[in-house]
């Protein structure tokens, strides 16, 4: 085989799969493990005549076609920085390093920096899609220098998935903003699987439907303006049967893990003083589900409450309505973060194109994110989505659903705190009065933080009485 186009380092789920992807397109890939054995049996299972397995880092990289072109598809953290250690006196200046993997945006920041004094070119490229779509078409948010995606901008596209013959591939911005951007991907991703999650507890909590039942539901909504991939994959789940009997559902323990990009959303959320309390509302269910004594203790002394479930003939096509309303809160919350870190890293991220290569390959495909491009294709500077003609249109029609199931919920025991926290958004912003005048008071009552007033501008402090013993 001739000089190899690219090389990939990481060969568990993401990596060999991505490398077979190139080797699809007619790229020729080298293919490298720090365990030899598993890029043994990658290269075994998958021959093919593009793609080659190496077992050692001088001979991987000498294979390369210069510069260099070096994918790293490894655990993300501190292997990233000793690959980069181990790679960096084997490599010219001009080579390029892709990091492919769910990195820290602030690491490849620094990274992209540390490797541009030594002459290496550094790319902090989001992918999503799981293995299918690393397989046969991921969404691809690359970042770094501008000048240099040339270099590997037709690799990516050629193996990204594509909508209309558009790649589900766009230059994001420098440094970091490629991972920055798959890092928010992924706090929608956790929002989404939420809602989704408190949908199923109220179809079968309140609604009394069985697996099959819901399974039929999930598919029917996905024949509509809910059509997406975890809509998609949740019918599946719900109709798969156990060999045991019944169903996998039942037998999977009510407890989830996260490998971190949610939780990192919600902190730079946090610092940059951005609400995505559907984001955080998430993550911390998740927590809160690893709980397991804890909530053990729970059950067995908070009393339920006793309610009398009234069902209407509209229940499903309310919580239907509802998790549609709560979606465009959660899309409007994370791009509300795009927007403000846009601002803060000096990126030009362009809200519209990131909609559009969300359309297809990553988790969060849906029918729902060209309505996004169109939003931002009528107005650049939105300022929240929620003010989009269409998107309001939707929040003003399915907000009485929304509040009823909150209600039902609520009354039931039942936890969606995903729906909650999306209510709390659109009222936070609808209501006339919001209680911050009283906080304003407090403020400046304990510590002379001083406070506005509606009747004339400027800043004010009051010596504020002592009316009652405390
Ligand atoms: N799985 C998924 O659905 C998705 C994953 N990602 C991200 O893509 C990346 C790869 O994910 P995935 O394929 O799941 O693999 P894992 O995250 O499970 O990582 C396993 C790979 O990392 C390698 N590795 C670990 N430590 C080191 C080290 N110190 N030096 C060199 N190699 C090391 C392993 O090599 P060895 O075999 O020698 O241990 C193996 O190839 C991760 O950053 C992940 O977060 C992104 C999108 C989706
Ligand atoms: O990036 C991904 C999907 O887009 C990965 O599947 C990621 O692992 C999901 O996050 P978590 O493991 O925290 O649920």
């Amino acid at each position: 085989m001739s000089q190899m186009d690219i090389g990939v380092i990481g060969m568990a789920v993401m990596g060999s799969n991505l490398a077979l992807n190139m080797a699809d397109h007619g790229f020729k890939v080298a293919a490298y493990n720090r365990t030899a054995e598993i890029t043994k049996t990658v290269i075994e299972k998958n021959t093919h005549e593009n793609m080659r397995g190496f077992y050692n880092l001088p001979e991987f990289l000498g294979s390369l076609q210069r510069p260099r072109k070096v994918m790293l598809m490894i655990k993300a953290g501190k292997p990233v920085d000793l690959l980069i250690e181990e790679l960096l006196p084997q490599l010219n200046n001009g080579d390029i390093i892709i990091d492919g993997g769910n990195s820290f945006f602030q690491d490849t920041i620094r990274r992209f920096n540390y490797l541009k004094e030594k002459g290496i070119n550094y790319f902090g490229v989001g992918i999503s899609g799981g293995e299918k779509g690393a397989r046969f078409g991921p969404s691809i948010m690359p970042g770094g220098s501008k000048e240099i995606y040339p270099h590997i901008q037709s690799i990516l596209e050629a193996i990204s998935a594509h909508v209309d013959n558009e790649p589900c591939c766009t230059y994001i911005g420098e440094n970091g903003a490629g991972h920055y951007v798959k890092m928010v991907h992924n706090g929608i991703e956790y929002a989404d699987m939420q809602l989704i999650s408190e949908t199923y507890l109220l179809l079968r909590h309140v609604g009394g439907y069985d697996n099959k039942k819901i399974a039929e539901i999930f598919n029917d909504w996905n024949q509509g303006e809910l059509h997406s991939y975890l809509i998609g994959i949740t019918a599946d789940i719900f109709a798969e049967d156990d060999t045991a009997g019944g169903q996998i559902i039942d037998k999977i323990v009510d407890s989830a893990g996260q490998k971190g990009t949610g939780r990192w959303t919600s902190i730079e959320a946090l610092k940059q003083g951005i609400d995505i309390s559907m984001i955080t509302a998430a993550c911390n269910t998740r927590v809160l589900s690893n709980l397991r004594a804890e909530r053990k203790l729970a059950q067995q002394q908070i009393d339920t409450p006793v309610y009398k479930k009234e069902l209407d003939n509209d229940f499903i096509e309310a919580v239907r309505k509802s998790l549609y309303a709560a979606k465009i809160i959660a899309y409007a919350q994370g791009f509300s973060l795009y927007r403000s870190a846009g601002k803060e890293y000096n990126w030009q991220l362009d809200y519209g194109k990131i909609a559009a290569i969300f359309r297809a390959g990553c988790i969060i495909q849906a029918e729902f994110l060209s309505k996004i491009t169109k939003a931002y294709s009528q107005n650049k500077n939105l300022e929240n989505l929620m003010f989009d003609k269409f998107f309001m249109e939707n929040i003003n029609n399915n907000q009485s659903d929304l509040r009823k199931i909150i209600c039902t919920a609520v009354n039931t025991g039942l936890p969606v705190p995903a729906f909650s926290n999306a209510l709390q958004y659109i009222d936070a912003h609808r209501s006339p009065q919001i209680g911050a005048n009283l906080i304003q008071a407090q403020r400046d009552y304990f510590g002379a933080h001083t406070f506005e007033r509606v009747d004339k501008g400027g800043v004010f402090h009051h010596e504020w009485s002592e009316h009652y013993k405390k």
